[in-house]
């Protein structure tokens, strides 16, 4: 997951292959609650490990039930069944609307005492119509902070409250309070036919056909007429279905199913394959395929796979503008909203009110962003109208804010395609961690972009300028890979060394041999050479005089350019070394020549020795560095000298964070963004 404060996506150009999608998020705590419902235990297959799963998984844990891991993405649920839930319970619910409700719902029903909050946007997503639904059939709930909106406390004696009229539900605002209701009463149907008729005309009705799906495989038959009243019959109790499988989440196939349709394939394989999720999904925002084909995607699908190419051009690419009511696929709607930046003329979603009550005010959300890149954007109440850049250079590099908005994240990503080759920022990208942690490795694994166009920032210098450690720290900071190319001459070293081959000018060609096939191996922080973990053993003073030795040697050198090149790779690259700038990536937009006196770096790496348990002494530190200082400047290929185009920094008086918060400070002020005006 990228948990660094913004993500930049440099311009993409191409996308291709295929991708497993997580479980659905909706699914898995429907899923999860109908299980702590009902008696026995229940093993949920592929469920999505993410933010709102663990909520409620913690909170189901909280009520008594019991929570085990059953390998891989598995786990097995055993139901209350009957007993009463655990009480008083404090349940922190975070920002799940899929946990909140019904859990609300359910609570309300069973009885106990419990308090149920979130983080703060909880506390501002309404919650009332539900409250005031389970308080006419006698369920104590009261507002522990603002009226109409969590937290909440429920103080009910146990034992469901008898029903006489019909629960009245409103269904204008947000269809999870009719979710919660239909997974919640049927504990109060013993003996008695439950009926809840909605008030006003029902949104999102897809989302409560999946409710009914899952309900009926727990059990639970409930009758509908007209999606305005639906009916839990007489004795309906839940029935573990023992184990049951959790689709793929059909909105996150949006944007795959957005990325086919507007990503050229530059080879085989053509488009995007998705597994998890097809055309027989009981997920309403499968409908998307159809407002994907209507822009102009090429969809075809099967029981548990799509397949998506973009289109010829002109019959369907760029695509064509739609005029869309989106009620019936309001989450996936949203990836509609930056598809519209590729077509051509407005388009315009309609009947998506619900935007404004979701995680964020996901209208004005997709209107900020969408403006910040360049469109022109009109919004209302209920609608958003998208008019794309008239021409290529009206696209603006963009810093999207995200608002704590995973599918907002997700969806602007996919501006990545611009035309104009821009890169776009995504800010606080670990807000996908709602449904799809791995969404932007996904995307990344995916697509593709010209070398020349991922960004490489190259950090050189003398041994013990803390290359290293900066370098390592800011691609932490930026979400990039890290090459340690000081670390790959180690190796290669040390297997010289171990293969009989001392590091003298007449092994040069052994070495050079040994070198283009070396099977080095980064995972992590660990480096292994073949399956032997070296990380320790490379870091010796030895290994390091021996691969300042190797490296003077040009065959090995070059016989390491293309291991090394092989680590530009989206998103981008912090390279640290001696020649990064020089030799291996002299089209890099950074390069940075750290250095600091010879006392100075003598001292840090006599402590960094003694921390790993080796002994040195200070003064035979300090000549060996200056020795090695000497033989990795002079040498005739590749010399540590800075690039013409390096800025050279001096750390020898700055902290490590010091060091790092300078580079990254020049980085930033080399983007397109217009970070301060923008935020
Ligand atoms: N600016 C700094 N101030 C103090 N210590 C530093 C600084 N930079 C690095 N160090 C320490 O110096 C040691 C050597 O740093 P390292 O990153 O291994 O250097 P290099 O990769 O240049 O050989 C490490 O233990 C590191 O924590
Ligand atoms: N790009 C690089 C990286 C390292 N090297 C050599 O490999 C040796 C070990 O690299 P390193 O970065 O681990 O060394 P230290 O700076 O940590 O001592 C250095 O002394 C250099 O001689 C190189 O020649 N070119």
């Amino acid at each position: 997951m990228f948990d660094t404060a913004f993500l930049d996506l440099p311009a993409l150009s191409a996308a291709g292959g295929e991708v497993h999608l997580p479980g659905s998020k909706s699914i898995s705590n429907r899923v999860l609650l109908l299980a702590a419902l009902s008696s026995g235990s229940t093993t949920v297959h592929d469920l999505l490990a993410s933010d709102d799963t663990r909520v409620m998984l913690d909170a189901l844990r909280e009520i008594g039930c019991s929570v085990d891991a059953a390998g891989g993405s598995s786990v097995r649920i055993t139901g209350l069944g009957g007993r009463p839930p655990r009480s008083p319970a404090k349940l922190f619910l975070g920002n799940a609307g899929t946990a909140m409700r019904p859990l609300t719902a359910a609570l309300a029903l069973l009885g106990g005492e419990f308090e149920l909050s979130g983080v703060a946007r909880m506390h501002e997503r309404p919650i009332r119509d539900l409250v005031d639904a389970l308080r006419q059939i006698g369920c104590r709930i009261d507002y522990l902070g603002t009226d109409g909106y969590p937290p909440l406390r429920i103080v009910q004696t146990p034992g469901v409250p008898a029903l006489t009229a019909p629960i009245r539900v409103r269904g204008d605002v947000s269809s999870q309070f009719l979710t919660a209701l239909l997974m919640a009463l049927p504990l109060a149907a013993g003996t008695q036919d439950i009926v809840i008729e909605v008030l006003g005309e029902l949104i999102s009705k897809p989302y409560i056909a999946i409710t009914l799906a899952l309900l009926a495989r727990f059990g639970i038959v409930v009758g509908q007429q007209n999606w305005q009243r639906f009916t839990i019959a007489a004795g309906s109790r839940y029935q573990s279905p023992g184990s049951i499988h959790v689709e793929a989440d059909a909105s996150s196939a949006s944007y795959f199913v957005a990325l086919g349709a507007i990503a050229s394939s530059a080879c085989e394989p053509k488009g995007i394959t998705l597994r998890g999720v097809g055309l027989d999904s009981i997920q309403g925002d499968i409908r998307f395929v159809d407002a994907a084909r209507a822009m102009g995607a090429v969809v075809t699908g099967g029981p548990n796979w799509l397949h998506i190419q973009r289109a010829a051009p002109g019959q369907g690419w760029p695509l064509r503008a739609i005029d869309m009511d989106c009620n019936h696929i309001p989450d996936a709607a949203m990836t509609l909203a930056v598809m519209a930046l590729y077509a051509q003329g407005s388009s315009t979603l309609r009947n998506i009110a619900s935007w404004r009550v979701k995680e964020t005010d996901r209208i004005a959300a997709m209107a900020t962003g969408l403006r910040r890149l360049g469109a022109s954007v009109e919004e209302g109440a209920d609608f958003i109208r998208i008019t794309p850049p008239p021409q290529a250079r009206d696209w603006k590099a963009a810093s999207i804010p995200t608002f704590d908005d995973h599918r907002v994240a997700m969806c602007f990503s996919l501006a990545a395609f611009n035309p104009a080759g821009l890169p776009v920022r995504i800010q606080d990208p670990g807000c996908v961690a709602k449904t799809f942690p791995d969404y932007f490795e996904a995307l990344l694994a995916l697509a593709q972009a010209p070398a020349e166009r991922i960004p490489v920032i190259c950090i050189d210098g003398p041994t013990a300028s803390g290359k290293g450690t900066v370098a390592a720290a800011l691609a932490r900071q930026l979400g990039y890979h890290f090459l340690d190319s000081g670390a790959i001459y180690r190796v290669t070293a040390l297997a010289a060394v171990r293969a009989g081959l001392a590091p003298d000018a007449g092994n040069e060609a052994r070495i050079a041999a040994l070198a283009q096939t070396l099977p080095v191996r980064f995972a992590g922080d660990r480096v292994l050479l073949g399956s032997d973990d070296v990380s320790q053993a490379i870091r010796t003073e030895e290994v390091g005089v021996n691969a300042s030795r190797v490296s003077a040697m040009p065959a090995v050198r070059a016989a390491l350019v293309a291991l090394q090149h092989g680590f530009l790779r989206l998103p981008g690259l912090v390279a640290d070394g001696r020649d990064m700038g020089t030799v291996i990536f002299p089209q890099a937009p950074l390069k940075i020549y750290l250095t600091a006196s010879a006392a100075r770096r003598a001292e840090r790496r006599h402590k960094q020795l003694i921390s790993k348990g080796f002994s040195a002494s200070i003064g035979d530190l300090c000549a060996a560095l200056q020795a090695r200082d000497a033989r990795d400047g002079s040498r005739s290929v590749a010399p540590l000298t800075p690039a013409q185009d390096a800025l050279v920094l001096d750390n020898s008086d700055l902290t490590i964070d010091e060091t790092v918060a300078r580079v990254l400070a020049e980085w930033q002020a080399r983007q397109p963004f217009a970070v301060s005006a923008q935020g």
